[in-house]
């Protein structure tokens, strides 16, 4: 934007509300920085019991002491210097957030906040093992069914010291009152590098408490290790596990870290569990379907359990790359294994060619009420007796039982040309049709639920209508749509807010930084061409880099990032180029981008949700230079990058490049003009930053069109969905191909 030649901060950054914010911050930076001299400071007994040193539930043995209400905290002189001190934080933390629109819950949370800087003393003085005890009342109260936001400032103020003690980080006030937002189902827009992971300690702990499991979805497996790892200390001291999900990990390892209190994994993880454990409840006929139709019902379970244990909370970080970038991203699982079928069709036969055989009374009995079938001792003794085969034997006895009772069943009660007939179906095989009993006309297309309809096939001798290629597929919208309790993190939601409302009922929050952003931004830069646009953005690269500051250029495709290396060697820069996929090493290579005059080239996604820590004396010479090649399809995207400078109040700027031969020109405003425009570029000498809010515009356009695209897939979703529940289909196992 030529017209704006702006040093302040872009309209949609955070208010930087300098001078509160520098209040808030100095005051602060006191408390919330200890050293590790201060970590350990006398008044923090250190735990007078031996911590386990793994993680580990809390015992329900242990004893429970008197949950007293939060005691006002004692008035030494100090100490309420300090008080007072932090009860005008608040009042500045709130007046921070307030900036972005009044909101009710305002109030809410200022007394919340109160709350839990009023515990801070009482606890400040209490041992490691009170602090557990604590915790564990806590536990108690909210099993036994008192309202959790009840009890969040006692809980939050417990995370708080566990922080303090664990990971020397003390939640600072913006942080308290992102956590009491992302508990009340917000989307919290912070800043990059404003401490996303540990604000999440917060709603994670206090949803854990529940006993039901309390989830945070990362974008990839490394990230979910990264921040168990880290945050474990805390939740240990409190007395909570926690649990990490890894794309290897095997059935009993995931059972297992769905069983901590809180587990850490992917979106994607989530969903194949979802899945599996979808597709082994159907195989065990313990999926509740809603009508007659459940086609796979019947399969064996060879004694499996299933993984998750509910869907209570989930907290997702980097919220708008998985909930709207990724939301129609569809997770499936493949068909069933070729043995598993072929034992699923023997067991069928194996158990209607025996069931004649069984003698009422004495092999089993029928409930008079609810007509159920079952094995008398000497019945069950007679599946265990009769001869199988080797793949019937691998069958789970259990299963052996209920495919005995459903034949035995099937025998007696269903007769052909009464319930059913049978009949040439498509390509000539023949098929069971149910008779309607009402109407005495036959179902098309009906089946038979909990693997009855097979087991009449068995007896009927004709092929058994087990899927051959069922697959299972959820998109990552209707995944976290399943969850009652949803909460999202990220750098960049805040134009996205209409959309994560409408889609996910999950209000955006823009939490204020900590410290006042002292990022600048530089005005745009116009071209006619990506050639003299390139140019320029190498003379710029050189410039900044001579003066010691790291320089972070951000492109949209790998293509064009390897045209600036190459541009970039031809005059002896050295710089690292950041396109690969293996996110560990990106990671790394990211995080050290804050070195001293470090020149590093990435496209979009490169290192996402890793910290750029400066080098020291990188801040005094300027920070961080961020520069963008282009401008992406969503405004979001661009933020991420931008949001990669000037983190946690460091000095730092970006610039915008931008060319008449972009992308988004063509994309935004069509074909027809952009063509005009490139044109028009390619004739153009010199800069044309006038035309910048073309770009903007442009961008908005383009915003729109994939916002309406994804409400129309939306849509259609739904109307699938809902057509597939009314003919008794599952929309997640009986998905059309
Ligand atoms: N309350 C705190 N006290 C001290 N240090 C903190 C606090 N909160 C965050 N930090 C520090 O801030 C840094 C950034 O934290 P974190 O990586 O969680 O940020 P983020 O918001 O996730 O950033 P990104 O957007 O890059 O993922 C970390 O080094 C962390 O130690």
């Amino acid at each position: 934007m030529a017209t704006e030649p702006t040093n302040s901060e872009t309209q949609s950054d955070p208010p930087a509300g300098s001078a509160n914010a520098g209040q808030l911050a100095a005051s602060d930076t006191a408390v919330d920085h200890p050293t590790a001299g201060n970590v350990m400071s006398p008044d923090q007994s250190p735990s007078s019991g031996p911590m386990s040193s793994g993680p580990n539930m809390i015992a329900a043995d242990e004893s429970v002491p008197d949950p007293t209400a939060p005691n006002p905290p004692s008035s030494g002189g100090s100490d309420s210097e300090a008080n007072k001190r932090r009860a005008n934080d608040t009042g500045r933390t709130l007046s921070m957030f307030s900036r972005q629109g009044f909101r009710p819950a305002m109030f809410r949370w200022k007394r919340q906040l109160e709350q839990v800087n009023a515990l801070e003393p009482v606890l400040k003085n209490e041992d490691d093992a009170t602090l557990k005890k604590r915790s564990l009342a806590l536990r108690y109260q909210a099993m036994a069914g008192e309202k959790l936001s009840s009890l969040l400032p006692e809980g939050y103020a417990l995370v708080r010291e566990a922080g303090r003690r664990a990971l020397s980080m003390r939640h600072y006030d913006v942080q308290v009152i992102g956590g009491i937002a992302l508990f009340e189902g917000y989307i919290a827009e912070m800043q990059t590098g404003e401490g996303k992971t540990l604000t999440a300690t917060l709603p994670l702990y206090l949803h854990s408490l529940l006993g039901k499991g309390a989830h945070l979805a990362t974008v990839n497996d490394y990230l979910a290790k990264r921040d168990a790892e880290w945050m474990e200390p805390l939740f240990r001291l409190l007395g909570v596990s926690v649990g990490i999900i890894q794309t290897p990990d095997d059935q009993p390892a995931r059972r297992k870290s769905y069983g901590a209190a809180i587990t850490y994994g992917t979106a994607k993880e989530f969903g194949f569990d979802f899945l599996r454990d979808r597709l082994l409840l159907r195989a065990q006929n313990r999926l509740q379907t809603e009508m007659l139709g459940d086609g796979g019902a019947g399969f064996g379970s060879s004694g499996d359990e299933i993984v998750m244990r509910g869907m209570h909370f989930c907290l997702v970080d980097e919220a708008d790359s998985i909930l709207i970038d990724e939301a129609r991203t569809p997770l499936i699982i493949g068909s069933i294994e070729d043995t598993v079928r072929d034992q699923i069709v023997e067991t069928y036969h194996w158990a209607s060619d025996h069931a004649p055989g069984y003698e009422i009374e004495e092999h089993f009995t029928i409930d008079p009420e609810t007509k159920q079938y079952e094995l008398t001792s000497r019945g069950r003794q007679r599946v265990r007796a009769l001869p199988k085969s080797d793949l019937v034997r691998t069958m789970g006895l259990v299963d052996l039982y209920e495919y005995a009772e459903r034949a035995i069943k099937v025998h007696r009660e269903f007769l052909l040309d009464r319930q059913y007939v049978v009949r040439p179906g498509d390509k000539g095989i023949d098929e069971i049709v149910i008779v309607d009993e009402f109407t005495g006309r036959l179902a098309e297309g009906r089946k038979w639920r909990d693997g009855i309809h097979q087991a009449i096939e068995a007896k009927e001798k004709i092929e058994i209508s087990v899927p051959t290629g069922q697959a299972a597929r959820i998109t990552v919208q209707d995944l976290f749509l399943r969850y009652p309790n949803l909460a999202g993190m990220t750098g960049t939601a805040a134009t996205s807010a209409r959309e994560l409302r409408r889609i996910y009922r999950t209000p955006v929050l823009r939490v204020p930084t900590n410290k006042p952003p002292k990022r600048k931004r530089l005005p745009d830069r116009v071209f006619g061409t990506m050639e003299r646009k390139f140019a320029a953005i190498v003379a710029e690269i050189a410039e900044v880099h001579a003066e010691g500051r790291p320089i972070l250029i951000g492109t949209r495709s790998i293509d064009k990032s390897e045209i600036l290396s190459k541009m970039l060697n031809e005059l002896g820069i050295e710089h690292q180029v950041l396109n690969a996929n293996n996110v560990e090493q990106e990671a790394e290579i990211v995080a050290a981008a804050g070195g001293h005059a470090k020149v590093t080239v990435a496209t979009n996604m490169a290192g996402r949700g890793t910290d750029i820590k400066l080098s020291d004396g990188v801040e005094t010479v300027g920070g961080m230079h961020v520069i963008c090649t282009e401008l992406h399809d969503a405004a979001r995207i661009d933020r991420q990058l931008i949001g990669r400078c000037g983190r946690q109040g460091d000095r730092g700027s970006y610039r915008q490049y931008l060319s008449l031969d972009d992308d988004i020109l063509k994309s935004g405003l069509g074909m027809k003009r952009g063509d005009k425009l490139k044109e028009q570029g390619e004739l153009m000498g010199g800069s044309a930053d006038r035309l910048a809010k073309l770009f903007r515009k442009a961008q908005r356009k383009v915003e729109r069109k994939h916002f309406r695209d994804r409400m129309v897939l939306m849509h259609h979703e739904k109307e699938r969905k809902k057509m597939q529940r009314e003919i008794g289909q599952d929309p997640y196992l009986d998905t059309p191909d």
